[in-house]
């Protein structure tokens, strides 16, 4: 598991642990470990032209700290520093007694510094941020982005939202980012995530301090490996859960094909499907059950997928939901159920809507609901009770229980953005739900697979949909290997 926590909560971690440690202890943790990694990141330290884009606060001290421990092993270092007089004084004389040398970004000679080096630190803002670069720190993202240099941040990208891994103004692209003691949320989600590069965690002894439940969680192929079902000696199909596919239409009957493709490999031991797309379903899936009742009448089902290429026909979406199992709602669906009722229901509802759904759901724009992932899922989660997964460039599962942790899915593809990609999650989603994971479980297995599955089945060039589904049994191999 990878957790992630906000700035207050990594404030107050600090602080138990500061008090516990000799003055600096915490900033030298953090400086060894940076420096360490900005060697790895270069062919030789000797001779490497160092810049340490500097701000005044912690986060600065870090970067001088381990500038000097570079500029010691014979790296030419020299700090821009953004606020002379105000720079972190003890880390700043380190940095002068092991050799290095400051400048301040209007010196004339800073654009080709920052041009010729090797490395940049960007130790303008950590923590302690809030808004984009300020305009005297803009400047030098711009110079460091058109610089050949490697970009390594220092506890986050300067200029992102540590908290929501929003961007709001001119913000630091690195290539790798060296966090220290936790994640910060920012980190796992876009727009900001995408600033980071590759995300590096230095154990500063945090750990210790910090509270075991996290703000913010990313499964990794172990946690997904002890959700997935296993079917026992004593399984049958029916105890392997049945999966309800109410989907499809005259118009989309791909959509109900699609989402039972991904029913079908996602470990409940049978697929019930009820529409009027039930030729095609079955042309394609001979396995499945079709029933020509509605969803309350179609037989034993433990979960129920309702919405893909639904149309306007909101009688089965509305009838799947009067049901007393987990219910999930997609695409078509998520527009034609009505709220109360979903927010009247006992069993668990779980929606899959993307950014454009999410924003007419909530009455905001696709753009807002995208550079504030965060904020979105928590709020449909919160004013729908439901569960809720947010598909996109960063794929979010948030509870109604604003003290669950938002899990962030780490694996997925853009090749996934292909059309009826989404309806083979929620296929999936479904049968891992009728397989009796809870609703958070199932969508973070769910989305977890199905991003495995888009990258085998894209291998690096255009996919679709029916080979993601098909990608799905590789993919649960390798993660229960
Ligand atoms: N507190 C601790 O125990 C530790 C803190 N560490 C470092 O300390 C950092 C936090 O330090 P601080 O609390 O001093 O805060 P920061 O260094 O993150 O930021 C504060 C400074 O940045 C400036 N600033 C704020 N927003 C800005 C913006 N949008 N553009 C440009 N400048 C901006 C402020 O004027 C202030 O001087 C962490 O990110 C981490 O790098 C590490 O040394 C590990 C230990
Ligand atoms: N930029 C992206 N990066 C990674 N995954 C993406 C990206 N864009 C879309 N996806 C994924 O592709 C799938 C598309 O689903 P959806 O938008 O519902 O498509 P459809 O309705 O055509 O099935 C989702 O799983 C989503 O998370
Ligand atoms: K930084």
């Amino acid at each position: 598991m990878r957790s992630a926590h906000r700035v207050e909560t990594v404030r107050t971690a600090e602080r138990t642990l500061m008090a516990q440690l000799p003055d600096g202890a915490l900033m030298q943790r953090a400086a060894a470990g940076l420096a360490a990694a900005c060697a790895a990141a270069l062919p030789h330290i000797y001779g490497s032209r160092i810049v340490l884009l500097t701000g005044s606060g912690d986060n600065g001290g870090d970067t001088l700290y381990a500038g000097a421990r570079l500029a010691k092993r014979g790296a030419g270092v020299t700090a821009v520093l953004l606020n002379p007089t105000r720079t972190h004084p003890e880390a700043l004389k380190a940095l002068l007694r092991a050799g290095g040398t400051t400048t301040t970004p209007t010196a004339p000679t800073t654009p080709s510094l920052i041009n010729r080096a090797d490395l940049i630190l960007d130790g303008i803002v950590g923590i302690g941020g809030k808004g984009g670069l300020r305009p005297e720190a803009a400047p030098l993202a711009e110079l460091a982005a058109a610089s050949p240099a490697t970009v390594v941040s220092v506890d986050l990208p300067s200029g992102i939202e540590p908290d929501t891994g929003e961007v709001n103004g001119p913000a630091i692209h690195a290539d790798l980012t060296v966090t220290f003691g936790t994640h910060k949320p920012g980190l796992l989600i876009d727009p900001a995530r995408e600033h980071a590069g590759s995300v590096r965690l230095i154990d500063i002894g945090l750990a210790s301090t910090l509270p075991a439940t996290p703000d913010v969680e990313s499964l990794q192929h172990a946690d997904v490996a002890a959700l997935l079902p296993h079917p026992s000696p004593e399984s049958d199909k029916y105890r392997r859960g049945v999966v309800g596919i109410a989907a499809g239409s005259a118009r989309y009957p791909g959509a109900a094909v699609l989402a039972v493709a991904g029913a079908l490999r996602g470990g409940a031991g049978a697929v019930r499907y009820v529409g009027p797309a039930a030729d095609a379903v079955l042309t394609r899936f001979p396995e499945t059950l079709v029933s020509d009742k509605g969803p309350r009448k179609a037989g034993r089902v433990q979960a129920w997928v309702t919405g893909p290429g639904a149309g306007d026909d909101a009688a089965p979406v509305a009838e799947a939901l009067s049901t007393d199992v987990p219910v999930l709602l997609d695409a078509d669906g998520l527009r034609l159920a009505d709220r109360d009722a979903v927010r009247a229901r006992t069993a668990p509802t779980l929606m899959t809507p993307h950014a454009g759904e999410a924003a007419a759901l909530l009455g905001v724009s696709r753009e807002e609901v995208e550079s504030a992932r965060l904020t979105a899922v928590r709020d449909l989660a919160r004013g729908y009770h439901a569960t809720v997964l947010l598909k996109g460039s960063t794929t979010l599962i948030a509870t109604p229980d604003d003290d669950t942790p938002v899990r962030v899915n780490p694996t997925g593809t853009p090749w996934l953005a292909t059309a009826g990609s989404g309806d083979v999650l929620s296929g999936l989603a479904g049968s891992l739900l009728a397989a009796g994971l809870s609703p958070l479980d199932a969508a973070s297995a769910a989305a977890y697979l199905h991003g495995l599955a888009g990258r085998y089945a894209a291998k690096g060039a255009p996919t679709i949909a029916q080979d993601v589904a098909e990608a799905i049994p590789a993919a649960w191999r390798d993660i229960t290997a």
